[in-house]
């Protein structure tokens, strides 16, 4: 069925189309590998290095096969890890007619989660009668410990417990993490309650729609071979990143026993990193499998830069270097290294930011994509500086970066917004943030509108509130969140927006007092005092512009997490905190003294290094493969002595002293 869907002269149409002109996937230098990837059609992994172009050969494949499918109501499964990754895919996609024919029925193309919840779970519960309101682990959370008398919960707190506790892993409500409250105590009988009689109203967590698909095919193994039907062609993208959890479920769904899918993976196990420390790999059909089709060359970054973050791979990769790509014009720039202490922290965004104005021109300063990372994005202001992105920018608000899971707070919808619509004047986005944040006040205070529906959030808002007086309320207080773009001082929001945000939730909730979920929900978050330095660093929504007064470069800060599969023009990559400092643990892979995650040794063994230096060196090896044109990091100077700095100088780093320039930050 898939012979010759994508015939030779396909190729140089496909790599047209992904703007790398007709050439862009013929053979180089004798290598066919990427020529040879985009035609067939078995089950591979495609396991390369970053940069290598498997996200750009994963889209081409779609575009050729989207012209060719032959099937009306078999589709193609496209699966990715994170939204980011389904819309680079659907961006891509869609700047071609075939490629919007793919978006549609019979294909399918989103998250794994997502995947689950449309095909297995959402289907299963509601054929057991369960109307499926709101899939919020927040919200549902709140709602069960709520539901605990007052007395369980202080119980509960002294064992050291959270909402999180009100999770659950089986279909009968039991597991989760309970401590000594298990199902046979009247404790624990009381959580398995308040979870049954939630579920069963339909609030649930996001991971919980696991435990409901696979209760679906313990029942009814049929499942499994009628989705085979309907989608024989699997591609998953960013494949490295898959838990046990999702591998099991998409083994057990497409390739377990008799009659597997054609499958195609694509990923690079060297940036295997978890949502969520200590969250292990996959064991059920681990990534890469026994089939691996290579692709050498990274068309992001040069060789130059290829030699100096090569060792930083847990398995040495053949990393060739042959880009940057072409759009920014700029040569690459040398590494820099900038060298801190306690007291010039936050001294090192100003400086990168003025290293970035003397290296780039206007217009690859406006066009290019400047961004700061840490691998610890929460801060605990007590812990050694530098332990999280809060030091260098105090300012920082990490959920506003956490783009896959929902904000726990009013502000923080807003703050997302704010970040996701930067400089764009889009205030489509600011509004349905904020009527979305209103809607999850309201499930919070009791409400039960639900959160399944196609509108948006605010001609929802629209609608829920037609006959009321409220509705009045709601677009005055549209008004007030426009006014000020989305951000307030604390004392403005609890004089204007706050009173409004209550009448409103209470109309939308149909209470007349919101309780202490909804009501921490509103509360504005503190703001952590601020010196008149600090005062630069003001923003909420994680966008550092440099000079303030009139920016010339805007940096986006985030976590390691959130920049996995990006391309970056410019990326610094701030030591942080988790055991020690990480990039001070990775001093030797720096300085070249180490290469891998690995070493032979007397005796001729493979003897690894302890897990959690793997962890760092995937994480960091994440960030410092971002970059096409310049890669920065930033450390303690304390950390080096003057012959390991001599070293580096040697390697080709220029080192940036953030700590004898005790001048003002900008100037
Ligand atoms: N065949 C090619 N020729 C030239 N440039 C390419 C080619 N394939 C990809 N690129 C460019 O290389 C960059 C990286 O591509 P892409 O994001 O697809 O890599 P990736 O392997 O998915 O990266 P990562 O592993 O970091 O997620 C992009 O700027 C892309 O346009």
């Amino acid at each position: 069925m898939f012979d010759d869907l994508i015939r030779e002269q396909d190729v140089p149409w496909a790599a047209s189309l992904m703007g790398l002109g007709p050439n862009g996937f013929a053979p180089v230098d004798g290598d066919e590998s990427r020529f040879q990837a985009m035609r067939r059609l078995d089950s591979v992994d495609f396991e390369a290095c970053p940069g290598s172009g498997k996200t750009t050969l994963l889209v081409a494949k779609l575009a050729v096969l989207a012209v060719r499918w032959p099937h009306r109501k078999q589709g193609i499964c496209v699966l990715s890890h994170t939204n980011a990754a389904r819309n680079e895919i659907g961006t891509k996609l869609g700047n071609s007619a075939a490629g919007l024919a793919l978006m549609r029925y019979p294909h399918f193309v989103g998250t794994i989660h997502s995947f689950v919840n449309e095909y297995l779970a959402l289907p299963w519960l509601r054929s057991n009668g369960l109307n499926v309101r709101c899939i919020d682990t927040q919200i549902a959370l709140a709602k069960r410990w709520y539901e605990l008398p007052y007395t369980t919960r202080i119980a509960l707190e002294r064992s050291h417990l959270t909402p999180a506790a009100m999770a659950y892993d089986g279909p009968d409500y039991t597991g989760g993490k309970v401590g000594k409250f298990g199902p046979h105590t009247p404790t624990g009988q009381l959580i398995i309650a308040a979870r049954r009689k939630f579920s069963e109203q339909g609030y649930f967590c996001f991971d919980e729609m696991f435990v409901w698909a696979n209760d679906l095919l313990d029942r009814r193994p049929e499942a499994a071979h009628d989705l085979r039907q309907r989608f024989p062609l699997v591609f998953i993208d960013e494949a490295q990143d898959n838990s046990e959890e999702q591998s099991a479920l998409l083994h057990r769904i497409f390739c377990a026993g008799d009659g597997p899918v054609r499958r195609q993976r694509f990923g690079d196990s060297n940036q295997a990193i978890y949502a969520k420390p200590g969250l292990a790999g996959a064991e059920t059909d681990p990534f890469p499998g026994a089939a691996v089709h290579p692709l050498p060359r990274s068309y992001r970054f040069s060789q130059s830069l290829a030699d100096e973050v090569k060792g930083f791979g847990v398995t040495p990769q053949a990393l060739v270097g042959a880009g940057p790509p072409p759009h920014i014009a700029a040569e690459p720039k040398m590494p820099a290294i900038f060298l801190f202490d306690d007291a010039s922290v936050q001294s090192v965004l100003p400086k990168f930011g003025a290293h970035l104005v003397a290296s780039f021109d206007a217009a690859a300063l406006a066009a290019g994509t400047f961004t700061a990372v840490a691998g610890v994005h929460e801060l605990d202001q007590n812990g050694r500086v530098p332990h999280a992105m809060g030091h260098y920018v105090p300012s920082y608000d990490p959920s506003c970066a956490r783009r896959e899971t929902a904000p726990d707070r009013f502000a923080q919808y807003l703050a997302r917004a704010r970040f996701e619509t930067a400089g764009s004047g889009n205030t489509e986005r600011l509004i349905n943030a904020a009527a979305a944040a209103l809607l999850a006040a309201s499930e919070l205070a009791g409400g039960t509108h639900g959160r399944i529906a196609r509108k948006s959030p605010h001609r929802r808002m629209l609608d829920y509130l037609a006959d009321s007086d409220a509705r009045a309320h709601y677009l005055a207080f549209l008004e007030l969140i426009l006014s000020g773009r989305g951000e307030f001082a604390s004392p403005d929001w609890e004089v204007n927006g706050l009173p409004l945000a209550v009448e409103i939730v209470k109309v939308l909730s149909g209470t007349a007092a919101l309780g202490a979920a909804a009501n921490a929900f509103l509360a504005w978050p503190p703001v952590p005092a601020q010196t008149d330095q600090e005062a630069i660093f003001a923003r909420t929504d994680n966008l550092f512009a440099y000079p303030s007064e009139a920016p010339e470069v805007h940096i986006r800060l985030g976590s390691i997490h959130s920049v996995k599969g990006e391309t970056h023009t410019a990326t610094l990559v701030l030591d942080s905190y988790y055991y020690n400092h990480h990039l001070s643990e990775l001093k030797p892979w720096l300085l070249g003294a180490k290469a891998g995650g690995s070493m032979v040794n007397n005796r001729g063994r493979q003897v690894f290094e302890g897990s959690r230096t793997l962890g760092r060196l995937k994480l960091h090896y994440v960030a410092m493969t971002r970059p096409t044109h310049l890669l920065c990091v930033a450390m303690r100077k304390d950390v080096f002595d003057a012959g390991e700095l001599d070293i580096l100088t040697g390697r080709g780093w220029e080192v940036i002293d953030c700590c004898a320039a005790a001048e003002p930050a900008e100037p």
